[in-house]
Parts: C-alpha cells; sequence; structure tokens
C-alpha cells in the first residue's frame, strides 16, 4: 500500500502553492513531511485527502486515485481542529465513526478504549467546549483513527500537548503504525521526526529540498557536530580551520565542523593544554539540516 504523489502542483491564481512534488510514502510506516510556515504542507494533505483538486500531477493510493469513497480508508488529524464545541464526545465521535461506515455500538467499543488508553475516560459524556485545548485534541486524535484507517495524516499532531499527553500520543501512533496504518505527519519540531521517522522530505516554497531516508539524508550532509568538554579555554577553536560554528556551553563547546576528518585535526591538537572530559563526534541534528536547507532564504 503505497502513497504516491507523481508531479503534483498546485496553483492558487499566480500563487504556486506545491510545485511538482514527486514523493512515495513507504507502507506501514511514518513520514515526516516538513517544511517551514508556508511551504505547502496542508494543501499537500488537502489533495491527498481529495479536499482540493491538483492543478497538475497525479495522486494514487495503492494504485488508485483517491476520492471522497474511499474517505473511509483515511484518517486526517487537520491543523485547524475542528470539533463542533457543543457536542459530547460521544455523541459526536460516533457520529463520525457512522459517516466512516462504522456501526454505532462498534464506534462506542472503539471510542471507550481510546479515551482509556489516552487517559481520559471521564470525557465520555462532556460537551467538547468543557475540556481544555490539549484534551480537544486528544479526541480530535480519536475521531482520525476511530475507524481504523488504513493511511492516517496528521498534521501537527503534538503542537499543543504537555510533555506527557505528547509521550501518550506518540506512543498510540507508533502502536498504529505497527499495526500496519501508513502514517504521514507534519511537525515544526524536528526532535519528533527524528524519533519517530525513517523517510521524510522538507518542503520549500511548494518544492521537496531534501528527501528520503533520514540516515542517508544524515550521512550525505558530510557536516558533523563535535562535542568537546575540557577544563582549559577553547575558544581557540573558533578561528581553527575546518569549523563552522563555535557555540559555547557550559561545559566546553559545541562545534559544527566540515566533515569528519576536522575532528581528527582537532583531536591532535588538544593533548597537553589540560584535561578533557568528552570529546563526542555526532551525526548533524534534523534542525541543523533544516535550518542549513530552507533557514538561508527565510531573511
Ligand atoms: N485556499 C487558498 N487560497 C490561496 N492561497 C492559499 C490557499 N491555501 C493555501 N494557500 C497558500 O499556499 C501556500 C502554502 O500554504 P500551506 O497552508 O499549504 O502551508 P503549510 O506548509 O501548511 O504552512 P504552515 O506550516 O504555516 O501551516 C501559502 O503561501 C498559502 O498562503
Amino acid at each position: 500500500m503505497t502513497l504516491l504523489l507523481k508531479d503534483v502542483t498546485k496553483r492558487f491564481g499566480q500563487h504556486t502553492a506545491v510545485d511538482h512534488l514527486s514523493l512515495e510514502i513507504p507502507t506501514q510506516e511514518m513520514f515526516g513531511f516538513l517544511g517551514g510556515n508556508g511551504a505547502g504542507k496542508t494543501t499537500t494533505f488537502r489533495m491527498i485527502l481529495g479536499l482540493l483538486d491538483v492543478t497538475e500531477g497525479e495522486i494514487s493510493w495503492n494504485g488508485d486515485t483517491i476520492n471522497y469513497d474511499k474517505s473511509h480508508l483515511i484518517g486526517y488529524l487537520p491543523e485547524e481542529r475542528g470539533l463542533y464545541p457543543k457536542l459530547t464526545v460521544k455523541d459526536q465521535i460516533v457520529y463520525l465513526g457512522k459517516l466512516r461506515g462504522m456501526k454505532k455500538s462498534e464506534a462506542l467499543v472503539e471510542l471507550e478504549a481510546w479515551l482509556k488508553r489516552l487517559k481520559v475516560p471521564e470525557y465520555m459524556n462532556k460537551k467538547v467546549e468543557e475540556l481544555s485545548k490539549g484534551n480537544q485534541q486528544k479526541i480530535q486524535f480519536i475521531s482520525a483513527v476511530i475507524h481504523k484507517p488504513e493511511l492516517l495524516i496528521l498534521d501537527e499532531p503534538f503542537s499543543g500537548l504537555d510533555p506527557i499527553n505528547v509521550e501518550l500520543l506518540k506512543e498510540a501512533v507508533v502502536d498504529l503504525k505497527e499495526q500496519g496504518t501508513s502514517i504521514v505527519f507534519s511537525s515544526h519540531q524536528m526532535d519528533h521526526v527524528e524519533e519517530l521517522c525513517k523517510h521524510l522530505c522538507i518542503l520549500h516554497k511548494g518544492n521537496p529540498v531534501v528527501q528520503g531516508p533520514l540516515r542517508d539524508i544524515k550521512q550525505s550532509f558530510g557536516k558533523k557536530n563535535l562535542v568537546i568538554h575540557a577544563d582549559f579555554p577553547l575558544e581557540f577553536l573558533k578561528e581553527y580551520p575546518g569549523v563552522i560554528r563555535y557555540k559555547k556551553v557550559m561545559e566546553g563547546c559545541e562545534l559544527q565542523i566540515e566533515n569528519e576528518a576536522v575532528s581528527q585535526d582537532i583531536f591532535t591538537a588538544l593533548p597537553g593544554k589540560g584535561f578533557i572530559r568528552k570529546f563526542d563526534l555526532e551525526e548533524p541534528s534534523l534542525n541543523d539540516i533544516f535550518i542549513e536547507k530552507v533557514g538561508a532564504s527565510y531573511e
């Protein structure tokens, strides 16, 4: 079951929001869809869901085009949460479940299990307007997964949640993936994507600027991070050949270096200066990669 986007373009009048985007989203995986504000993520999601027509290109799920008949196969957590404030959790989730082909009894069993799992069983008969924003989001998440979709699209699923609820939701999402759901999610929090996704795409002005397995993306970036903790001044490394960025931290410094070889040079330059507690070569973070690929053109 693959989600395939082939040369997809969306124009709003003169403005191109998504520009010849091709993606193959692997099955039963979690795929990270990243990009700055206005990059085109939500527009892409809406096209995948059939809520917006593509201007050019094709989108298919499992070899078939996606349309309203397939809505029971897809779950969507939109960026703008949209529950009915005056309805109870039970009434609206059961209603939404029925719209996607579930029996009332079936939807109720699922809802009960999800409320328990997300540690809010007492909300079954509460009106949505009585819940906090974060708890409303959990209910909205349940509305996206109640019918056990094959494909789940989550637009910023963790925004506005406290750390405990982020973990709860992450675990739920990982379990869904393990049960065979294909998941695409967007986030501005790179650490979440790093933790959850094997594959990702960074979109910039509607174009994919980085795409592929996270491990390959990190390796091909070339630059590395070097963390040094020492009891002597390290400021001389600011000007050291191959050092791109120097950041002072409490116990030493964190450097961005051009490549691995620079760490060898630095390693040979340190002995005799004092005690070194830590000398650690690290992969670049996704944050570093995002800032470099997208950040420069923000100014
Ligand atoms: N209905 C619309 N009419 C006109 N322009 C639109 C419409 N929807 C989106 N756009 C434009 O398309 C571009 C992409 O918007 P989109 O909402 O897809 O970005 P995004 O990546 O989801 O951003 P964010 O992270 O801020 O949510 C933006 O420039 C936006 O102004």
